[in-house]
């Protein structure tokens, strides 16, 4: 078993970031500017932004932080981000999801300019990467891309098994695992709540990822022996004895499948970080792609 350490690197795509928004610097370029928009107070989302803040700041972006109260109008929202989208220093906007119920993600994410997308999730930007033209690619299935290609694990002809449909990991990494580049050229089967027999389908997966939000769903007997195991879930669950009161959780039960793998994720410190160096990617190539 060997660990794919996400913390490593994302600290590596990180760095050479910072390389190169110093030399854009040094020729009088603009720097990449991130601005973020945080609804509400939901306790994990501050942490997820604070941690986009704080590689920004770590890699010389410019960031701004944009908090709204959790019961402002869906057309005040919509405001906000137009006024992102119109400001040209600002090169890649993101909306923390979820948004409170009263607000359309849809409508949200589609206000978005494509060309500030950096989070991926617009229908155009979208449609590009399942056409396979260069776009932005959503943040965790493009980190996970970056830590496959980081590690050189072999995907080519590999049946990957990807748990969980949603829009911002499971349904774009399928597309993405089954591209003709690499990372890629796998055969995928992409598997949700109504996928019958799981455990026979994920029995006979080269590659699989897990991104369902069940702790430790992922048991040892699902598992075959050498698989590649990425474990996207992160859940929070009590843990008293600790000073936050709660510990993260992944999808895979990691003590028990870890000996069988050939490679796995450790949450946290696997996919988590890569999420955040793909995001930092993007708003790079936001930047140079403009100015
Ligand atoms: N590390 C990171 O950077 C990130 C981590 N996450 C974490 O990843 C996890 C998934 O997130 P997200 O994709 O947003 O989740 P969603 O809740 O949007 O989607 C979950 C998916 O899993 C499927 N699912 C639920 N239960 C089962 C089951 N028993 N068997 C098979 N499939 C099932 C659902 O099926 P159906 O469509 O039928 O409902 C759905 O497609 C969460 O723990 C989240 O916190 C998310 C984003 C980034
Ligand atoms: N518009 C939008 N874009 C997103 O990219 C987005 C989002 N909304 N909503 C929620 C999910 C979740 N997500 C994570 C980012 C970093 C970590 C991360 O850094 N995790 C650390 C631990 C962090 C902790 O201590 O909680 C790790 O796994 O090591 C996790 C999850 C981005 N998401």
């Amino acid at each position: 078993m060997q660990i794919l350490d996400g913390k490593k690197a994302a600290q590596a795509i990180k760095d050479e970031l910072k390389i190169s928004v110093a030399q854009r610097a040094n020729e009088g370029k603009k720097i990449p500017h991130l601005a973020a928009i945080l609804v509400g107070n939901n306790g994990a989302s501050e942490t997820y932004v604070a941690a986009k803040v704080k590689a920004c700041e770590e890699t010389g972006f410019k960031s701004t932080l944009v908090r709204l109260e959790a019961d402002i109008s869906e057309y005040k929202l919509l405001e906000a981000i137009e006024e992102l989208n119109t400001d040209p220093d600002v090169d890649g906007i993101l909306v923390q999801l979820p948004l409170p119920k009263h607000i359309s993600e849809k409508k949200v994410i589609s206000t978005i300019d494509p060309g500030k997308d950096v989070d991926g999730f617009h229908p155009m930007s979208v449609g590009k990467m399942v056409e396979g033209l260069p776009t932005f690619i959503a943040a965790t299935p493009y980190g996970i891309m970056l830590l496959l290609e980081q590690y050189k694990v072999e995907t080519k002809g590999k049946h990957a098994v990807v748990i969980g449909r949603s829009n911002i990991v499971g349904r774009p990494m399928s597309i993405l695992l089954s591209g003709n580049s690499n990372p890629g050229n796998c055969t995928v089967t992409l598997c949700h709540s109504h996928t019958a027999n799981l455990k026979e389908i994920c029995l006979q997966a080269d590659i699989i990822v897990a991104a369902l939000g069940i702790p430790e769903f992922v048991k040892a007997d699902m598992v075959k022996d050498g698989a590649v195991i990425i474990d996207v879930g992160i859940t929070r669950v009590s843990d008293p004895s600790r000073k936050s009161g709660f510990k993260l959780k992944g999808d895979v039960a990691f003590e028990e499948v870890s000996p069988k793998s050939s490679w796995i994720t450790p949450v946290p410190g696997g996919v988590g970080p890569m999420t955040i160096a793909a995001l930092m990617k993007n708003t790079y190539l936001a930047c140079e792609t403009k100015n």
